[in-house]
């Protein structure tokens, strides 16, 4: 299966979760693929950023395959939410376009986060009793990491269903899902570090090289010699949102410059951002905190400043 996001497993539309699509449909895939190319060695797979902020994933996935790797590229939560954004604002024909095009990041900020506030507000009830502060009392839920049938609690699943879909299919993209500890949680509350690798965009921006070596040595890859000037490109940028579309760092413009109602020079814009580092904040803290105690890699350091308690 030579296509990008198959979203076999991932439930896309999360009313029509595919955790248990049917395993004989993927074993014809791949008996076909086998037969038509002639080569028996041949794996079929699925891969999306999708699967990250997937509740039954991880158990699919293990299911399917015990020894399986998980990588994990995580970046800035703010950035993210900015960038998907702007990517949902300039592309008419994308998901949650219509959601999005007659508002600027901070009037968009304004009506989503309350929202998704209320929504986290009605799950808190149902948390364990005993149980750390839920996020949405603006505490951090255990340290200890919860998956989805690995301990996570009823309030839990609930407020993860908050992130991934608080108004709508697939609206959860903008902010939900930027709270990366509780997606996290649930692989590593499945997956030992031995599968898990995490690594961070501002890395890869700064030292390519290292992060794909790095990225070859945890999947038992054979080292690849890669090409200066690719190295130095981007893909799917904010110049050009798709997957065989690359530029040179250098010409990527600021998102202020796009004209896509993010990065105003107005208080409108610093105000919006400073809500939303302070609603990740919390969930920040706890990626630190894994971070102190050497379950993931160290975090980029600017981001101990921006969310810093
Ligand atoms: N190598 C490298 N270094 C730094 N930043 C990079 C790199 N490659 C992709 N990007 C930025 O990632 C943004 C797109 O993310 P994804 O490709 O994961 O988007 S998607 O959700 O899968 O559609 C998009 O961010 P924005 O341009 O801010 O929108 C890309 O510019």
């Amino acid at each position: 299966m030579r296509v990008e996001e198959a979203f076999f497993f991932n439930p896309q539309d999360p009313g029509n979760t595919r955790c248990d699509h049917d395993l004989e449909v993927l074993h014809q895939l791949t008996a076909i693929q086998r037969i038509k190319l002639n080569r028996q060695d041949l794996l079929i797979g699925d891969w999306s950023a999708t699967h990250f902020s997937c509740t039954c994933c991880p158990v699919s996935l293990k299911m399917i395959n015990p020894d399986i790797k998980i990588v994990v590229m995580l970046r800035d939560p703010t950035q993210r939410a900015l960038s998907r954004f702007v990517e949902q604002k300039r592309q008419a024909n994308f998901p949650q376009h219509q959601a999005v095009r007659n508002h600027t990041f901070a009037s968009y900020v304004d009506v989503e986060l309350g929202s998704l506030e209320a929504c986290l507000a009605r799950a808190a009830p149902f948390r364990r009793p005993g149980g750390d502060k839920p996020a949405a009392e603006g505490g951090a839920a255990p340290a200890q990491p919860v998956g989805w049938g690995a301990g996570m609690d009823l309030g839990q699943w609930q407020e993860m269903q908050c992130f991934n879909r608080h108004s709508g299919w697939r609206a959860g993209a903008i902010f939900g899902w930027s709270v990366y500890d509780v997606y996290l949680s649930n692989y590593m509350a499945h997956f030992p570090p031995s599968q898990l690798l995490v690594l961070y965009t501002d890395e890869l921006a700064e030292r390519p090289l290292e992060v794909l070596q790095r990225l070859e040595t945890f999947l038992g890859a054979p080292p690849h010699k890669y090409e200066a000037e690719l190295l130095s490109r981007v893909y799917n940028s904010r110049e050009c949102y798709h997957w065989r579309c690359g530029r040179q760092r250098s010409e990527i413009r600021p998102l202020s410059a796009l004209d896509a109602g993010a990065g105003p020079d107005d208080g409108l814009f610093a105000n919006a951002v400073a809500r939303l580092r302070a609603f990740y904040l919390p969930h920040m803290q706890r990626l630190f905190q894994w971070a102190d105690e050497g379950r993931i890699p160290l975090v980029p350091p600017a981001w101990r400043t921006a969310y810093a308690a």
